[in-house]
């Protein structure tokens, strides 16, 4: 599904070049439940980042279901991430003048899917989430883990096959931290979603099938479960 080949990045600070990623391969296939881990500053979020299609490497390889992504135009691109990417953030980038029936819709409506199948979409999530109660409140009026659990509902609405996650539990205790690791487990089990988390948690790591530790830039070690 996915195969970096050979990924750099690096930062021009004053005469010096710093690396963020240097020289990192990795394949990825469908179904894998992958957790990434490293010390702060390690390259995480900017892997991650990459992988999403929000940053671009300096240099290397990277395709994507099949597609040479490191050939393809900004529109092009962006209409890949659309197709196939979900994203969740740690701080979960839902917006504020929204509700959260309107916040979990919005990716449907870039798609231009109309809006009598716009809403049943949205009621099944809500349903499957159990959030229908919640459904005209904004996010302000709900708490950090029903605020995740939309944020997670709207990056599933246009049924990604690749789920991309920064810190998701990073802003939770621990018991909303779980629910929405065995959410993940869930959703990469029987939806077959294949999902890719950063995490600082040993804890969450093991949720996935494969831990990879990132240190400096490169990969460190791999340890499947
Ligand atoms: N625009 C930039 N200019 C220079 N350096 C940058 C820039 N953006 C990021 N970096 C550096 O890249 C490095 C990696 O950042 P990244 O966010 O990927 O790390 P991380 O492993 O996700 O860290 P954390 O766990 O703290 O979130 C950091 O040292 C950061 O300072």
């Amino acid at each position: 599904m996915l195969s970096l080949q050979h990924i750099s990045k690096y930062y021009q600070t004053g005469g010096n070049k710093t690396f963020v990623l240097n020289d990192l391969s990795l394949n990825i296939d469908q179904g894998e439940f992958v957790s990434i881990m490293g010390p702060s500053g390690s390259g995480k979020s900017t892997l991650l980042n990459i992988i999403g299609m929000l940053d671009e490497p300096t240099s290397g390889y990277h395709y994507f279901m099949e597609q040479p992504v490191h050939q393809l135009k900004e529109k092009q691109r962006s209409a890949l991430y659309k197709q196939y990417i979900g994203f969740v953030f740690q701080a979960y980038h839902l917006i504020d003048e929204l509700t959260v029936l309107e916040n979990i819709e919005t990716p449907l409506i870039y798609q231009n899917i109309k809006g009598a199948e716009r809403k049943a979409l949205v009621a099944d999530m809500l349903d499957r989430f159990n959030i229908v109660g919640k459904k005209d409140l904004f996010p302000a009026q709900l708490s950090g883990g029903q605020q995740q659990l939309v944020g997670i509902a709207r990056a599933l609405i246009g049924k990604p096959k690749l789920l991309l996650a920064d810190e998701p539990t990073g802003n939770l205790n621990s018991k909303q931290g779980e629910e929405i690791m065995e959410l993940f487990k869930k959703i990469n089990k029987e939806d077959g979603v294949t999902i890719i988390q950063v995490t600082h948690s040993e804890k969450n790591a093991e949720y996935g099938s494969r831990i990879i530790n990132l240190l400096d830039g490169r990969i460190e070690s791999t340890t499947t479960l």
